[in-house]
């Protein structure tokens, strides 16, 4: 590290938990921002959760890591969010029992809409926001509504993993590395009407679809993928944790650091409308990143197959925000 590196402000939120535990400890260590940056971090919990949070900063003390400028553990959101350059929104209200979905959103609208507003008022110039916490997109979507001064393209929200699942399977279908994979794409809401699509997916340079049928797509490649989250839950006990950190790792250090020429990821990005996704809808995307930003991928051909999947999904996007904004959340 340099010596006159200044540390990036990177906060995470609902620091106590799981994802939180197997995410600090790769972004002290230099994973999420390269080797040439020293981080400060700012672990945001709600106060019965605030002893275990300092207990997880003072493993990462142990750690001795050398990029970790200090850690701050806070109750504060305003305070947390104080000039922060990464923030990494993870802590959410699960759905418990009985819980109607009105009833989930209006408990996430009382997290990210606090949070937004406090991005606002105290983020720095090149704020990103990575929203992690279900339901990520819409929660995003909150948390944006409430940032006006802070450009919407800084929110985003998490498919990255969806997008890992997907290489993983089509690699193994494939008998390939997933290495060897390019060009995969999740489109529209990070739940199980999302859109897994590889009809523009290389593997080692021939197109996917000349290597797997299309009813293993539509049978097993999309519902596998997109009830990966759910087969965890109920093999685990447990919603995913190191994957879905790993995944937010993978997010930042790609909208930092740039995808490599010749191919994408996907991301959850606020819509400019394209592909007809209604504007202000956050939506995963085909995406490359270039110059610190998401650029959706322009001109791709979509099959009517793909067109009632993308659909599909981005209805239930803007069934969402209907409800939110019945709601007043935003
Ligand atoms: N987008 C994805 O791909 C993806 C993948 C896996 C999990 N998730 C979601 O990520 C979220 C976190 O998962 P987890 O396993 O770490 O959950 P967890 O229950 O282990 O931890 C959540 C933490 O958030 C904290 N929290 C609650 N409200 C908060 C607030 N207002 N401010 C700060 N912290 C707050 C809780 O105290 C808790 O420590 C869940 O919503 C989960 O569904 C998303
Ligand atoms: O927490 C969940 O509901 C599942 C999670 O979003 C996942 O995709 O693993």
């Amino acid at each position: 590290m340099s010596a006159a590196a200044t540390p990036a402000v990177v906060t995470v939120t609902g620091a106590a938990g799981q994802i939180g535990y197997a995410l600090l400890f790769r972004i002290a260590s230099g994973q999420l921002l390269g080797p040439d940056t020293p981080v400060r971090l700012r672990l945001l919990e709600i106060p019965p959760a605030v002893r275990a949070a300092e207990g997880t900063a003072m493993e990462l003390d142990d750690c001795a890591f050398p990029l970790l400028a200090g850690i701050d553990v806070l109750d504060d959101a305003r305070a947390a969010f104080d000039g922060v350059n990464v923030a990494l929104l993870v802590g959410a209200r699960p759905r418990t029992a009985g819980m109607e979905r009105g009833d989930l959103l209006s408990a996430n609208g009382g997290i990210f809409r606090p949070q937004g507003e406090a991005i606002n008022a105290g983020a720095a110039d090149d704020v990103r926001v990575l929203v992690v916490g279900n339901p990520a997109n819409t929660n995003a979507f909150i948390a944006a509504s409430h940032a006006p001064d802070v450009p919407a393209d800084r929110f985003t929200a998490m498919t990255r993993l969806d997008h890992n699942r997907a290489v993983a399977q089509l690699a193994a279908r494939t008998g390939s590395g997933v290495d060897e994979i390019r060009r995969l794409a999740i489109w529209g809401n990070h739940s199980a009407t999302q859109y897994p699509d590889l009809t523009h997916a290389t593997v080692r340079g021939q197109a996917a679809t000349g290597l797997v049928d299309h009813e293993w797509v539509e049978q097993t490649f999309i519902p596998t993928v997109a009830k990966r989250g759910a087969a965890i839950i109920e093999a685990r006990g447990a919603s995913s944790a190191a994957s879905a950190a790993n995944a937010a790792i993978d997010h930042v250090h790609t909208w930092v650091h740039g995808t490599p020429e010749g191919d994408w990821t996907s991301a959850g990005v606020v819509s400019h409308g394209e592909y007809g996704v209604p504007e202000g809808l956050v939506a995963s995307f085909p995406v490359t990143s270039s110059g610190g930003a998401w650029h959706v991928v322009p001109d791709l051909d979509v099959d009517d197959f793909s067109r009632a999947r993308i659909d599909a999904s981005v209805a239930e996007l803007v069934e969402e925000r209907e409800s939110v904004r019945s709601l007043g959340l935003v």
